[in-house]
């Protein structure tokens, strides 16, 4: 990735003073995008490399994520969209590059410097991840009320009706009837477990967001309903996302910029629609004309 795309994906500062005359990308896109009053990424990655032997898993890859934007990683099955979320989320420790997050107090901080309890709790409360498979980020055996509570009591609430009534809030907005509230996630359906996953990811009012795959493995008609509901949460909720999908119709409806990745590289990025209807880099062409085609 070249050093130009790495640099804010918004209008260059039009006043000298690093003020944008334009409310930044909303003309062009009509996502909802909330207003950006901020002018440093949330997230930063660079040169992020990941090895495993003599595999690449990504390599050499620098990205921004802004607040309150989605970004799709996008690629082939084996093009290292997983890995790279793995590294910028701090699951998995890249061979080099560093990752940097700017914490609620403005500081900007290296991912892997950071002590592991502090990365612990900011993993608990200022992000989600949102597996592809629910059960990875529920607990089966507990209440739908339990999952999304915990998560609050996680960040210090303590009052039981409270919780009670803030998860079945919650269970109402991701469209779960709250007459459910106290069954185990094992009795419901896969929609219904992504919901909940969603539910106990976004009940803390994270700032980022990481999603691996989110609709995959998911019928068609729930997969569109799903889809709907995550772009009204994640518009209204102003989050950031980072989602990888292997499919361009998702990046399509829910994506405001677009990173393409081929053989663990980035070899493309751009915002969203741009990326899909004027590719730029070969391999791009051919991704988006074989998914037209399909
Ligand atoms: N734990 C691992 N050990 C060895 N190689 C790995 C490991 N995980 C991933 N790889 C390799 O790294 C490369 C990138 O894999 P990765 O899972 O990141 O790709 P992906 O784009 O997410 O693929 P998919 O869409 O199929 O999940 C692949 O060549 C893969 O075989």
């Amino acid at each position: 990735m070249t050093q130009s795309d790495s640099v804010s994906p918004y209008p260059e500062p039009a006043n000298g003073r690093g003020e944008n005359a334009n409310p930044p990308l909303q003309q062009a896109q009509g996502k909802g995008l909330p207003a950006f009053d901020e002018d440093k990424p949330l997230l930063s990655a660079s040169g992020v490399s990941k090895f495993y032997g003599s595999r690449i898993g990504c390599e050499d890859v620098s990205i921004d994520i802004w607040p309150g934007e989605v970004l799709a990683v996008v690629g082939e099955s084996g093009s290292g969209k997983t890995t790279l979320l793995n590294c910028i989320s701090t699951r998995l420790m890249p061979t080099t590059g560093t990752v940097t997050y700017r914490m609620r107090d403005g500081h900007i901080r290296d991912l892997y410097r950071m002590g592991e309890a502090e990365r612990r709790f900011l993993m608990r409360t200022d992000w989600g991840f949102v597996h592809q498979n629910p059960a990875d980020g529920l607990r089966m055996t507990v209440s739908a009320g339990a999952n999304v509570g915990e998560r609050l009591m996680a960040t210090g609430a303590r009052h039981y009706g409270d919780i009670r009534a803030t998860a079945g809030d919650w269970l109402g907005r991701v469209e779960i009837a709250e007459d459910r509230i106290d069954d185990q996630p094992r009795a419901f359906s896969g929609g219904m477990r992504q919901r909940l996953q969603i539910a106990r990811n976004l009940v803390t009012g994270p700032r980022l967001v990481f999603m691996d795959e989110p609709t995959g493995g998911l019928d068609v008609s729930v997969q569109a309903r799903l889809l709907d509901l995550l772009r009204g949460l994640v518009t209204d909720l102003g989050l950031a996302v980072v989602v990888v999908t292997h499919d361009l119709a998702v990046a399509r409806l829910l994506s405001h910029r677009m990173v393409v990745m081929k053989d663990g590289r980035v070899i493309e990025t751009g915002l969203t629609d741009r990326v899909l209807d004027d590719p730029r880099a070969p391999y791009t062409q051919l991704l988006v004309s074989s998914i037209l085609q399909a």
